[in-house]
């Protein structure tokens, strides 16, 4: 797959993004969180998690490691229905290959309805343990499109990658 130069650099960053078109009659899945509440869910090869699916892309971004396409083609059966916690679990071990683990998780969630507030920690949770990292290392926030986009769900993450000694 994608390859980097190796890094001795103490941090790096990564960036990553996803969206989803929405759907009725979907279940919808942040974080590995399902949101009872949701009256459309993600139209997606896989679960469509736009979370998991962003932080993945963070982590792969911050070692020039490619994106979450490369690794789970849209093309290949194989990943249909994919439970998107596998493809953040893969993204954590080739950044963990590289000798680098997440130091802390800024994301942002779009999304008009529901109102996500009260998931939030539940979501923070469900990350920072994919992660391996505390809960507080974690931090979730929620917009709203103000209607400019109402069928549809996006995630930005900020990861900062920590290199492990030894
Ligand atoms: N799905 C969402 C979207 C937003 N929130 C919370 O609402 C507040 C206002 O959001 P704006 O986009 O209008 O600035 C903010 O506190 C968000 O956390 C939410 O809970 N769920
Ligand atoms: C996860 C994969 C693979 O199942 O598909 P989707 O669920 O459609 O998600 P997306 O973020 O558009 O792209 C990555 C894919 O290859």
């Amino acid at each position: 797959m994608t390859s980097s130069p190796s890094s001795t650099l103490p941090y790096r960053i990564g960036y990553g993004e996803d969206a989803h078109r929405l759907e009725a009659g979907r279940p919808l899945i942040l974080g590995g969180v399902p949101v009872p509440q949701a009256e459309a869910g993600a139209v997606a090869h896989s679960d469509g998690d736009a979370v998991l699916h962003a932080v993945a892309d963070a982590l792969l971004s911050g070692l020039a490691l490619g994106d979450i396409g490369q690794y789970f083609p849209d093309t290949d059966a194989t990943w249909q229905g994919l439970d998107s916690r596998l493809i953040l679990t893969r993204a954590l071990e080739l950044v963990q290959g590289r000798g680098y683990a997440p130091v802390n998780v800024a994301l942002v969630v779009t999304l008009d309805r529901p109102k996500l507030g009260p998931l939030r920690p539940q979501i923070a949770r469900s990350v920072a343990a994919l992660l391996t990292l505390p809960e507080s290392e974690v931090g979730v926030s929620f917009k709203t499109s103000e209607g400019l986009a109402p069928a549809h769900v996006q995630t930005r993450v900020t990861v900062l990658l920590g290199r492990v000694d030894g």
